[in-house]
């Protein structure tokens, strides 16, 4: 995996919230490629204890203040890679409440016991959901604030968060705004997989598998060129990548940072499905829906400021790409069926 790039002093303990999850176990397997000891932090809600196989394992729930400081306590990291989080947008819809539970007080609980520990540096996972919808136009950090769903809101909160302790405590922190995480792991040994599974690559390479009863269209009378939604796609190890460079940034004394982390693509929901269809070699079958509550036309990532400032640019931008190593993972012997 290229997380190499980012290169750091080696052996630092890092805790990484969400270390099960999809996103966080490709950070704990880059983290440890490079010497760094990944300590993850999980209540296991989404993610799968066997993903969690590159360091320590500590189950715990972020909203647990006490076994926060605990685990911080003893462990000692130089810093947090903050995943953990409830992201499921149409779920945010119908219960915020759980959102805002998680996303917001489970991130006030993780400041106060760092605070208490002294753990000082903080990269926090955050999204183009906290944007107003600007259908068409690439959307750069500049860009004014919506946000577009429940979701959107808790992170945005838990961001303004982040930066008004920040400014009280002198926290050194990044926050990533990703666009749609695709793709895995190059040797298939860790994915994405979640029950139920949401994302539109994996329910697309299921469909195509016979798994389940094929795959539903949110919408196809959208203002873009085939009537579905546009999506910047940006892999997952790409991801990952930016997050060791921001260690290094803070590592290195840099002060608070806010980056998108997109590919600078758009692809609609059609052209996925055509890709799935390419890669497999079978189709896919669909049904077309109506539009799914929380989204918008268009989410396409101006990620200039994370090439000027972190030197970050995505290795892996092709759609073919993500496709590719989400199907070698999804149809391996790793894969949860
Ligand atoms: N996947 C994407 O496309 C995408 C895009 C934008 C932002 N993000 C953000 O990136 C982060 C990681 O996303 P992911 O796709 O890996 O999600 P995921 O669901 O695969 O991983 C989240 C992990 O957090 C854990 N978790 C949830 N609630 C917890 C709690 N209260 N205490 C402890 N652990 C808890 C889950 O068990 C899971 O292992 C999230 O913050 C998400 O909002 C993801
Ligand atoms: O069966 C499906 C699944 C998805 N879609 C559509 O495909 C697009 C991408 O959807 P999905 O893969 O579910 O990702 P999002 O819901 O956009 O959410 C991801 O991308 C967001 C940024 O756009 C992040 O904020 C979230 O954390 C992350 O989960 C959207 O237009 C969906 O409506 C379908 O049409 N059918």
């Amino acid at each position: 995996m290229d997380g190499k790039r980012g290169r750091g002093s080696l052996g630092a303990t890092v805790m990484v919230t969400g270390g099960a999850g999809y996103i966080g176990s490709h950070a704990c397997k880059a983290l440890a490629a490079l010497g760094h000891v990944p300590v993850s932090f999980d209540n296991y809600s989404t993610g799968w204890r066997e993903a969690v196989k590159y360091g320590p394992a500590e189950e715990g729930d972020l909203r647990d203040g006490a076994r926060l400081a605990e685990v911080l306590a003893r462990h000692r990291p130089r810093a947090v890679l903050h995943f953990a989080a409830l992201s499921d947008i149409a779920e945010a819809g119908r219960d915020p409440a759980r959102y805002w539970d998680t996303n917001v007080v489970g991130t006030l609980r993780l400041l106060e016991a760092m605070a208490a520990a002294g753990t000082g540096q903080l990269v926090f996972s955050s999204t183009c959901a906290v944007y107003e919808a600007h259908d068409g136009r690439v959307l750069d950090e500049t860009c004014p604030l919506g946000p577009l769903n429940a979701y959107g809101a808790s992170k945005r909160a838990a961001e303004d968060l982040i930066r008004d302790t920040a400014a009280a405590s002198g926290l050194r922190h990044v926050i990533f705004r990703y666009f749609n995480v695709a793709g895995a792991d190059p040797s298939a040994e860790i994915g994405e997989c979640h029950r139920p599974e949401t994302h539109l690559v994996p329910r697309a390479l299921a469909a195509a598998a016979g798994q389940g009863a094929g795959l539903r269209i949110n919408g196809t009378d959208y203002p873009t060129p085939d009537g579905t939604c546009l999506r910047d796609y940006v892999h997952v190890c790409d991801v990952v990548a930016a997050h060791l460079l921001a260690l290094d940034h803070l590592q290195r004394g840099g002060g608070p940072e806010l980056f998108n982390l997109g590919s600078g693509h758009g692809h609609s929901v059609r052209e996925v499905i055509a890709a799935v269809e390419a890669a497999t070699g079978r189709s896919v079958p669909v049904e077309e829906g109506p539009r799914r509550p929380g989204d918008c036309a268009a989410l396409v990532s101006g990620s200039a400021r994370a090439a000027e400032a972190l030197g970050w640019t995505p290795r892996h931008a092709a759609l073919e790409d993500m496709i590719a190593t989400a199907r070698a993972w999804h149809e391996g012997p790793g894969y949860r069926r």
